[in-house]
């Protein structure tokens, strides 16, 4: 019987999409998605044989939607083997404790200026603070220079960037205008900085590697893709505004866990930053080509299909975490997880293969404001804190609105 396309099924059900095949059709899904084979494999032997490169390709994998809101046409995402490799290298070598340890402190010290001014009545939204927060902070570490009355709008438009990959509606579109006034600027500065127009990029920077970096064939990134890449880092540090947001809605849920958090507890603040990554949702799934004609759980995957690893069922896997819609840090307290345990941000080596090589970052951002966020006694005005699974990406419907925000006493 020929396979029905679950396109439209995937972007009406979001997360539920995956989870309820899988209930009816077991472990592994096989279905069609635009227009294209697609085999679902779930587990954590399932992230092992994704995550090698004999099985999948990322080439041509990404649709165009995905690339001309989310990551940018020519990104380190759609490159294999040691084009891959040289170019990934690019992202690691910005991942030093002194490089994220800069980033962090540009961090708490835009947090701290921003909440001076939350202690009135009148309520802010938490997401679009800290979306600001840290587009004014990556922009500083990354090299890139903003004055402080562009940061609003340039939050607006990295923030777009992630809300608008996966819908078809006017989300999707502001997305594609935000990549295209993104991706103009950051190319003008990276050919100003190139011809001297403007000063010189400061060593270490995100904007010093992609203007100075060379792929495997020895050339540098034209403007256009250095700006691409130069977003990739950028994009995704702002994107930590979204686990923030989970972290505040977390500790309103679960107020027992502020105390450990406000007396600075670093074995409690990492399990409380490590079980927000893991309960609530982010990206769905990823996805690659299959190299060649592959068997998977008895089920034929043909070469050239594509290949879905299904990320939020495996981080809500019952057999993996125990009572998995329970939100318990204490599950991190003394658990080491292995590369292909915990995967919101992929799974594998992220030097090798495509595991987000932002990890370090995301985690010591989470850890940072978290604690912030414990430490600051605030009211709820009345809001909506619902968390649509059927929204890619989700987040509390309100965006967790706070007033009379106040050090804790
Ligand atoms: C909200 C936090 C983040 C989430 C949920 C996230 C999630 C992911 C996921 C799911 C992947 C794909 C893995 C795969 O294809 O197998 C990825 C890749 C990537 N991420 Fe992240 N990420 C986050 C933060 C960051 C940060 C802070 C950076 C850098 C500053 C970053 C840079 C990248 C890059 C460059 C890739 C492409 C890696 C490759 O293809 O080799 N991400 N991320």
């Amino acid at each position: 019987m020929p396979l029905s396309d679950h396109t439209l099924p995937l972007l009406t059900e979001g997360y539920a999409w995956l989870p309820e095949r899988r209930r009816t059709h077991g472990s592994t899904v096989v279905t069609r998605l635009m227009g294209h084979r697609a085999t679902a494999v779930h587990g954590p032997d399932a992230a092992r044989f994704f995550y090698d490169e004999n099985h999948i390709r990322r080439h041509t994998a990404l649709p165009e939607p995905i690339k001309s809101t989310l990551f940018g046409h020519g990104a380190v995402h759609t490159l294999d083997a040691a084009a891959h490799r040289v170019r990934k290298a690019m992202f690691t070598s910005l991942m030093t404790d002194d490089g994220i340890a800069r980033l962090d402190d540009h961090v708490a010290a835009a947090w701290d200026k921003a909440t001076a001014a939350w202690n009135g009545p009148r309520p802010v939204t938490l997401f679009d603070e800290v979306g600001r927060i840290l587009t004014h902070a990556a922009c500083r570490w990354a090299g890139v220079p903003l004055d402080d009355a562009d940061v609003p709008a340039t939050a607006r438009d990295l923030l777009a960037l992630v809300d608008g990959f996966a819908s078809l509606g006017p989300r999707h579109w502001r997305a594609r205008a935000a990549r295209i006034r993104l991706e103009n600027r950051l190319a003008r500065l990276i050919h100003d900085t190139r011809t001297g127009a403007a000063p010189a990029a400061p060593p270490g920077t995100p904007l010093a590697a992609v203007a100075t970096h060379r792929d495997a064939d020895g050339h540098p990134l034209d403007d256009r893709l250095a700006a691409v890449e130069l977003l990739n880092l950028i994009r995704p540090t702002v994107a930590v505004t979204w686990y923030v947001t989970f972290a505040a809605h977390a500790l309103h849920r679960h107020p027992h866990h502020r105390a450990a958090l406000r007396a600075g507890d670093e074995a409690r603040t990492h399990a409380f930053a490590q079980e927000t990554r893991r309960f609530y949702p982010f990206a769905p799934f990823v996805g690659g080509k299959a190299v060649t004609d592959l068997t998977w759980e008895d089920h034929r995957i043909p070469e050239g299909s594509l290949v879905l690893l299904d990320i939020y069922g495996h981080n809500h896997d019952p057999r993996l975490w125990p009572d998995p819609h329970t939100f318990d840090p204490g599950r991190f307290l003394d658990r080491p997880t292995g590369e292909f345990d915990l995967i919101p941000q992929g799974g594998g080596d992220p030097r090798t293969g495509h595991r987000c090589p932002g990890e370090a970052i995301t985690l010591t951002l989470l850890r940072t404001l978290t604690t912030r966020l414990a430490r600051l006694d605030h009211d709820l005005p009345d809001q909506d804190l619902t968390i649509s699974l059927r929204r890619i990406p989700t987040r509390p419907a309100s965006g967790y609105l706070l007033a009379n925000a106040r050090p804790a006493a």
